[in-house]
């Protein structure tokens, strides 16, 4: 067997990628004693990544709360992390790898990666927050309430939660670690307008409208009706 030098990952993430060098230098570990935030996260591994909508890097991060995992595919020089081109994706098994019509999750996805690919530089950050932060079994459950005519937020809301339990913590301390200052959101929700708040300039927001189809046009009536989506539907 030929014998290679496999690299450390501090090497791997240190080696071909300028913007990642920098961030990498941070102190914080995975039990992040020495952080005085509420959350921080690490980043962990950088790969190649050429997928079917072009080249891409893919970037790892474990948090340092609850060790869950996040991920993030770059494309283009980010460097000076100004008005990039950015989409904070909710998790949806279902809509994303399961072609589901219920939702508009998996075209918002496919044509979040299009738009960067075209503009060639951008960032998706995949949000680990199934069912706006209830869960594939909970958001399974609200789908069987729906069922009986009940919409996405009163579902929510008999199944015990908020109508939508996810905050953009995370997402921004990943943008932070890779040193973006402002973005152009790619999103129809005014909720996630708060990245502001976590210190991410909102440059734009870019609309990511889907049109409605047979089976998803209740779920984006009361998106734009009860959670105020800007939506044209
Ligand atoms: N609880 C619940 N979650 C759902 C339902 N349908 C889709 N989801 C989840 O909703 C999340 C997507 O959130 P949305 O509010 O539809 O849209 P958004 O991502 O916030 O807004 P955009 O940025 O405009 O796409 C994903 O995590 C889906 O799994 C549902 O009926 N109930
Ligand atoms: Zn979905």
């Amino acid at each position: 067997m030929k014998m290679v030098k496999i690299p450390t990952f501090d090497e791997i993430i240190n080696q071909d990628i300028n913007f990642i060098r920098q961030c990498y230098d941070s102190p914080h570990s995975l039990e992040c004693g020495a952080c005085s935030k509420s959350i921080c996260v690490s980043l962990v591994s950088v790969a190649d990544f050429p997928s079917e909508y072009g080249q891409f890097k893919i970037l790892a991060f474990v948090n340092s709360r609850d060790n869950k995992e996040h991920i993030m595919v770059v494309k283009g020089d980010i460097e000076d992390g100004e008005n990039i081109l950015t989409r904070i994706h909710s998790k949806c098994l279902t809509g994303d790898s399961l072609g589901s019509k219920r939702c508009d999750c998996g075209p918002q996805l496919h044509t979040s990666l299009q738009l960067i690919e075209k503009e060639a530089r951008g960032i998706l950050l995949y949000h680990q927050e199934e069912g706006r932060g209830i869960g594939l079994v909970n958001k399974l459950r609200a789908y069987a309430l729906q069922d009986y005519g009940v919409d996405t937020l009163d579902a929510n809301v008999l199944l015990g939660f908020k109508p939508d339990e996810r905050n953009y913590e995370i997402p921004a301390e990943m943008l932070k670690k890779i040193g973006v200052k402002s973005v152009r959101l790619l999103t129809n929700n005014p909720e996630k307008m708060v990245l502001g708040d976590y210190g991410i300039e909102i440059a734009e927001r870019v609309p990511l409208e889907i049109p409605p189809q047979q089976y998803d046009a209740n779920y984006l009536k009361t998106k734009q009706e009860k959670f105020g989506h800007y939506l044209h539907i």
